[in-house]
């Protein structure tokens, strides 16, 4: 069976292979932590073992669920923000056609996000053009309390229910929260919605392999059990592979080498506009759960070869804090080759009878060998295609690697009190009952 790999070679020019090698007992040990929960935030570590555990009973039941939205509408809006939106869009977008929008014949319904900002100019064009559309919605929120989730909720769920009445209105509503707690919850048993766990153990990061990813990844139109089987299958693997194989403890300790060595900022690159969305995600994964106690790399990312013509003069030459790894794709879907012309005035002539691929595929390999020249040690990580088995192998490689590169940073990985400072500013600001101290406090300082 053919995995997704990763190769560390052009970092050995910056960490010897001793530095990297350093790591290996610890991250093995960490791994195991992770498995038997035995670590840091270990109240958190439920999706260890998700993709094993899903029962065919469950995937059913979201299946179904699916399909009877696909039943009744043209759009799904996909209420959340953070992790209970970013892996949905991150796996739609890698595995959608580029141009979903505009493909009038496409069986599935087209999902759109809302509640992942508070813009009133975003809130009232999607609610200009959902009012001419049959529309549902799938209200996510693990807590069941973020503010932008359910300000957009309460405006989406009032122009649905005058549109089609409260009976199909309930019909074409699923909400993903938590099993007790929160106002999502009161709110859904209220009003007898469909509903679905966040379970207790899983944070909202780490959440696309429950039914928060999974639910809007089938109503698209994607295969969820391929998806959970490449997870398991990287599950398997990373749990019974040794070190020197393991992509997941390799990149963990690989980055923790180069940040000890002042490489600060790590730069996740892709050649496939498709896999925008998967560096979304994994920023709030790595952001989220390294970024505390005054430590962890920053997590960037950029979209090539058109950031090279951006940002490519700053990884060249700007300040040595940075490392890249490159997320490439080894068989593209599609075949275009390029054309011979007779006049030749572009001078690309040389390339005919090329594939196009073969230009990304060199234009990659040159970045990379100028990276490594200018100063920027890369990683790579090569998914054979993108299906939804290796974009299952991806999303959990990047999840363990993170816990237990969490843990050789000695932070809990699993918890984001820093989300919490700008929270309680808003709510002082908007005058929250509640917050009256906060309130009179930072009216002051304005
Ligand atoms: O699902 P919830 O509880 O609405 O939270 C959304 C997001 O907010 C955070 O709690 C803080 O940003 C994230 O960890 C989480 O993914």
């Amino acid at each position: 069976m053919e995995h997704i790999k990763l190769s560390v070679d052009k970092t050995l020019s910056f960490v010897s292979r001793e530095e990297i090698f350093k790591f290996k007992e610890e991250s093995k040990k960490h791994l195991t932590a992770l498995h038997e929960g035995t670590g840091k935030g270990n109240d958190y570590t439920g999706w260890v073992e998700l993709p094993s555990q899903i029962t065919a009973a469950e995937l059913k039941d979201i299946q179904e669920t699916a399909n009877n939205l696909k039943e009744r509408v043209e759009v799904l809006v996909v209420i959340g923000i953070g992790g209970s939106y970013l892996g949905a869009k991150a796996v739609n977008d890698a595995l959608a056609n580029n141009f979903d929008m505009l493909q009038a014949d496409n069986e599935n319904p087209l999902v759109l996000y809302a509640g992942q900002n508070i813009s009133e100019d975003y809130l009232y064009e999607l609610m200009e053009i959902l009012e001419n559309i049959e529309f549902g919605i799938c209200v996510i929120s693990k807590s069941g309390t973020t503010t932008e989730p359910a300000l957009a909720f309460r405006l989406l769920k009032e122009l649905l229910e005058e549109g089609v009445g409260k009976e199909e209105a309930k019909e074409r509503i699923v909400a993903i929260t938590d099993e007790s707690k929160g106002a999502l919850r009161t709110l859904a048993d209220q009003e007898g919605y469909k509903t679905f766990i966040i379970p207790d153990n899983v944070g909202g990061r780490y959440s696309v392999l429950t039914p928060v990813g999974l639910l809007p990844i089938a109503v698209a139109g994607h295969d969820i059990t391929k998806l959970v089987e490449g997870a398991k299958s990287m599950q398997e693997y990373t749990f019974a592979t040794n070190f020197e194989e393991n992509p997941a403890l390799l990149y963990a300790a690989t980055r923790n080498a180069l940040y000890a060595k002042g490489k600060g900022i790590e730069i996740l690159a892709n050649y496939n506009p498709k896999l925008h969305n998967i560096a979304e995600w994994w920023k709030q994964l790595y952001g989220e759960s390294e970024g505390k106690e005054l430590k962890g790399i920053f997590p960037a990312s950029v979209d090539l070869t058109s950031d090279l013509h951006s940002m490519g003069q700053y990884i060249q030459e700007g300040q040595r804090n940075i490392f890249e790894t490159v997320i490439s794709i080894a068989k593209t879907k599609h075949k275009v080759v390029i054309p011979e012309d007779k006049d030749n005035l572009d001078k690309l002539n040389f390339l005919a009878g090329k594939r196009v691929d073969e230009v990304n595929k060199m234009a990659e390999l040159g970045t990379q060998l100028a990276h490594v020249d200018g100063g920027v040690p890369n990683l790579k990580i090569e998914l054979p295609e993108l299906n939804e088995f290796y974009i299952g192998e991806l999303l959990y490689f990047f999840e363990i690697a993170c816990g237990v590169s969490g843990y050789i940073l000695n932070v809990n990985p699993f918890d984001q009190p820093g989300v919490e400072a700008y929270k309680s500013n808003m709510f002082a600001l908007l005058e929250k009952p509640g917050f009256e101290e906060e309130t009179k406090k930072i009216k002051e300082r304005l």
